[in-house]
């Protein structure tokens, strides 16, 4: 299980998430049409929105799932919302034709969870870990699994002490 207390730490500014996820478009932009995206919530909001922008999607559906109730351990997975029916319906049933989009997959959990809903639809992250890997089709950057990505709306700006002064 995956916690932000893991021995490495990737640290991911707005401008490297944007960079990454317009990657992810032009990635996507080269498999074929989507006629819809399914935005992961929370953190799948803001790659489905740089997604969306690039790739002219407008039919936009989220699913909501948390699975990482604090920030110390995975709790239970929840579906708070899922698909409906029209969107899973689009291109011929079964999430044909629907892009997936989270910020990351890590132990797969979510992405499974997910997947099951709508079996056609292409799942794309912008990050991955590999355990999760195998749940994705498309994403850009895999890391360790004993790393902890933290994405730049979970930061702000802090004091960092001198290297010589110890700092990692
Ligand atoms: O592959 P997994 O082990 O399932 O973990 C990946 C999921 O965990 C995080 O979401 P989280 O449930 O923390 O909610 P959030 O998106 O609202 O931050 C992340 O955004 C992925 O959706
Ligand atoms: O901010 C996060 N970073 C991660 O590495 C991660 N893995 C699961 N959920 C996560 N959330
Ligand atoms: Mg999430």
């Amino acid at each position: 299980m995956s916690q932000p207390n893991q021995p490495k730490a990737f640290p991911v500014s707005w401008d490297q998430f944007h960079r990454d996820a317009r990657a992810l478009a032009w990635r996507l932009a080269g498999q074929g049409h989507w006629d819809a995206i399914v935005a992961i919530t929370r953190g799948g909001l803001v790659p489905a929105a740089i997604v969306a922008r690039e790739l002219d999607i407008r039919l936009i559906e989220t699913v909501c799932v948390a699975s990482y109730h604090d920030y110390k351990s995975q709790g239970e997975l929840k579906v708070m919302k899922g698909v409906s029916e029209d969107v899973i319906k689009l291109g011929g049933g079964e999430g044909a034709g629907v892009l997936i989009v989270d910020d990351l997959v890590d132990t797969g959990k979510t992405a499974k969870v997910v997947r099951e809903m709508m079996p056609k639809a292409h799942m794309a992250t912008v990050y991955a870990k590999p355990m999760g890997r195998p749940l994705v089709d498309t994403f850009i950057t895999e890391v360790s699994q004993d790393t902890w990505i933290y994405f730049p709306w979970d930061m702000g700006l802090t004091f960092q002490p001198p290297i010589r002064d110890g700092a990692a």
